[in-house]
C-alpha cells in the first residue's frame, strides 16, 4: 500500500509512520510541522512539508505517489484552547480538512482514515460509550472533529468517498524502543505532566477536581496505548481496502482509570513521590469517559495488546528518560 500520512511528524502519526514502514508499507508524510518534530519522521518516509488545506498542491502528491490510502492525523487538538481560539480549529480542522478532501476526490483515493475523538461525545449520559451515543460536542475542538465526521458520512453516500473514522479515547505510552514518543509544547496531557514531576522539570501535579462523582473523587478515562491505536489503523484499512462499509469505530480498552490512578502507577514505576495539588476542575471535562469497544472488535478485530495502564506509563517514562 502507499500511504499519505498527514501530521506523520507529531505524536501519534510518528507511531503510525512507523507502524506502516514496519509493515511493509511505502509512507509519504504531509506536515506543516506546526506541532510536530520533522526529527520524528522515519528516515524511510517521504516528507513533505506544507498545509492540507492546500488542495491543489496536496492533489499533484496524491497523484505523484499513487496514493492508495490516507491516514490523516494533522490537526489542532487542544481542548482549551479551542475554546478561546475557535476559528484556528474551525478553520485548522474543519476548514482544511475539506481541502484535503477535495484532492482526495479528485485523486480517487481508496480509503480515507480520519483521527478522531471521544470530544464529539461531549458529556456521556452513560459509560461505556458506544458508537451510537448521541453528539453533543461541549468544546469547538469536538464539534470541529464531528462536523468533518459529517463531512464524510455525506461524501460517501454521494460520491463514493470509503472511509472509517477512529474515535480515539486518551492516547499515551510510547514506542521508546525506536526513540519515539509524546513531545508536546506546551504540554496538556495527563501522563507526560505526570512525568515530567518525576523528571524534576515540575514541582507538582496538579490534580483537576477531587470531588467528581468517581470513586475517588478524580476524572475516570480510557487510556490506549499509541502503538494499539497504529494496529487499530492498519485493520481498519485493511478493512476498507477489503471492500468494507465505511463507519466510525470507538478506540480504547473499555477500562477507565481515575487521575489518582494514574499518578499512582507513575509513582510505581517511577519511584518518585509525585506530590499532588488539588487544584479546581478544568473547563469542558466530563467526570467519566470510557469506550465501549466491541465494535472495533468485532468488525477489525482490533484487540488493545499493550494498553494496561503500568505498561504505558513504562513505556512513557522510558522514552522520557
Ligand atoms: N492525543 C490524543 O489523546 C488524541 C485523542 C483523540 C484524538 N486525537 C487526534 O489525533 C490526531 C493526532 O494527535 P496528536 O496528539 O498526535 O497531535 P500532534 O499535534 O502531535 O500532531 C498533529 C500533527 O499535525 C501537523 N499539522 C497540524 N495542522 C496541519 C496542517 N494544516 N497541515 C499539515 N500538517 C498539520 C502538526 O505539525 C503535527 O505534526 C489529531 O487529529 C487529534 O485530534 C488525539
Ligand atoms: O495537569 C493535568 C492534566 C490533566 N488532568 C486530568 O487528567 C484527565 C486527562 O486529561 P488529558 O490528558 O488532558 O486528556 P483529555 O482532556 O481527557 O483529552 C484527551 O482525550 C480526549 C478523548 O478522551 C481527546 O479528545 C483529546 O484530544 C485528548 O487531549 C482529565 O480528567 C484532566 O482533568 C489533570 O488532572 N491534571
Amino acid at each position: 500500500m502507499r500511504a499519505l500520512v498527514t501530521g506523520g511528524a507529531g505524536y501519534i502519526g510518528s507511531h503510525m509512520v512507523r507502524t506502516l514502514l514496519d509493515a511493509g508499507h511505502d509512507v509519504t508524510v504531509l506536515d506543516d510541522l506546526s506541532t510536530g518534530h520533522r526529527d520524528a519522521v522515519a528516515n524511510e518516509a517521504r516528507f513533505v512539508q506544507g498545509d492540507v488545506a492546500d488542495s491543489s498542491e496536496v492533489l499533484a502528491l496524491l497523484r505523484d505517489a499513487k496514493t492508495d490510502a490516507i491516514f490523516h492525523f494533522a490537526a489542532k487538538s487542544r481542548v482549551e484552547e479551542s475554546v478561546t481560539d475557535p476559528r484556528r480549529y474551525f478553520q485548522g480542522n474543519l476548514t482544511a480538512t475539506l481541502g484535503l478532501l477535495e484532492a482526495t476526490l479528485d485523486a480517487k483515493v481508496g480509503a480515507f482514515v480520519l483521527s478522531s475523538t471521544a470530544a464529539v461525545y461531549g458529556t456521556p449520559d452513560e459509560v461505556p460509550i458506544d458508537e451510537e451515543h448521541p453528539k453533543r460536542p461541549v468544546n469547538p475542538y469536538g464539534e470541529t472533529k464531528l462536523a468533518i465526521e459529517r463531512a464524510l458520512e455525506a461524501y460517501g453516500r454521494a460520491y463514493g468517498l470509503r472511509w472509517s473514522s477512529l474515535r480515539y479515547f486518551n492516547a499515551a505510552g510510547a514506542y521508546h524502543q525506536v526513540g519515539l514518543g509524546e513531545r508536546h509544547s506546551p504540554e496538556t496531557h495527563l501522563l507526560p505532566i505526570i512525568l515530567d514531576v518525576a523528571r524534576g522539570k515540575r514541582p507538582a501535579i496538579n490534580v483537576y477536581g477531587t470531588t467528581w462523582p468517581t470513586p475517588d473523587g478524580t476524572c475516570i478515562r480510557d487510556y490506549i496505548h499509541v502503538r494499539d491505536l497504529c494496529d487499530a489503523h492498519l485493520g481498519a484499512v485493511d478493512f476498507l481496502r477489503k471492500g468494507g462499509e465505511s463507519g466510525a469505530f470507538n478506540l480504547g480498552t473499555g477500562r477507565g482509570h481515575s487521575v489518582r490512578e494514574v499518578i499512582d502507577a507513575a509513582r510505581r514505576v517511577t519511584g518518585h513521590a509525585i506530590p499532588v495539588v488539588e487544584a479546581p476542575t478544568r473547563a469542558g471535562d466530563p467526570a467519566i469517559l470510557v469506550a465501549k469497544v466491541e465494535r472495533a472488535a468485532r468488525i477489525l478485530g482490533f484487540q488493545a495488546k499493550r494498553s494496561n495502564l503500568e505498561e504505558i506509563v513504562a513505556d512513557a517514562w522510558a522514552f522520557m528518560r
